[in-house]
């Protein structure tokens, strides 16, 4: 079963009287439930592709489907409002709200969507807990590591229990030993939560964990492989 189709996806930017190419014509199908890394030199379409995923983005021309949905039939306020229920993000930079506790973090989206207050409570320590980070709940980003910060990012793209969530290099800002630990608890959330993870990335460790590879070189897909059958 695929918790994404994404059909002919073309997407140019221009620069100037430039045209930058930066994905042309991409088909594919990736599975929910698995762990599928986008990789690909540097300029290859990564990032692109992944925004159009995440419905941060429009293509040019091709659509994308998540969940059953078809991402070019909503509106920006519907797009928005998908996104915001079924789509969780981890972000290279982390992007937590640094005036918010790591708890306070997490709830954000269930406050967002208008979870009850002991509702949200509840959920978020449930994700600390199973992130790590229980103990570090009262905490500011400003007072927790980059690991760690990237934990509770981890927590709150799964607070809404999302059909998909999408990771933009969410190891390169950490040590390879700290970048392993983050591979392996996302791993880990994969299968706890049931969800489709998809990430970007140029970090070998990532694409030895995945249970497919999508390859893009100049926006086009090289052979998709499957790295080992999805557990
Ligand atoms: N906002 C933009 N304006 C103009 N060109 C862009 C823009 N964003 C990306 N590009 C170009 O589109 C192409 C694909 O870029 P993209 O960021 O998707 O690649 P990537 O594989 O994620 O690269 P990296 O691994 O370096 O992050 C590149 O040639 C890039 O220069």
């Amino acid at each position: 079963m695929s918790a994404i189709e994404v059909i002919d996806l073309s997407r140019h930017y221009r620069l100037g009287s430039v045209d930058v190419p930066a994905l042309r014509g991409v088909s594919l199908s990736i599975a929910a439930n698995a762990f599928t890394v986008l990789s690909g030199p540097s300029g290859s379409g990564k990032s692109t592709l992944l925004n159009l995923l995440g419905g941060l983005d429009r293509p040019d021309s091709g659509h994308v489907v998540v969940a059953g949905q078809r991402l070019d039939t909503l509106d920006d306020n519907r797009l928005s409002d998908f996104r915001a229920r079924h789509i969780g993000f981890v972000f290279q930079h982390f992007n937590l709200l640094p005036v918010l506790t790591a708890r306070e973090n997490v709830e954000y989206p269930l406050l967002l969507a208008g979870v009850a207050a002991s509702e949200r409570r509840r959920r978020a320590a449930e994700l600390l807990d199973a992130v790590g980070l229980a103990d570090r709940a009262a905490n500011l980003p400003g007072q927790l590591s980059g690991g760690q910060r990237q934990r509770v990012a981890i927590a709150r793209a799964l607070a809404l229990r999302p059909a998909l969530v999408l990771a933009d290099e969410p190891t390169a800002n950490l040590d390879s030993h700290t970048g392993a630990a983050i591979i392996a608890l996302m791993r880990d959330m994969q299968r706890q939560y049931q969800t489709c993870f998809v990430f970007s990335s140029h970090d070998a460790q990532l694409l030895a964990a995945a249970d497919h590879a999508v390859l893009l070189r100049d926006g086009q897909l090289q052979a998709p492989a499957a790295v080992k059958e999805a557990a």
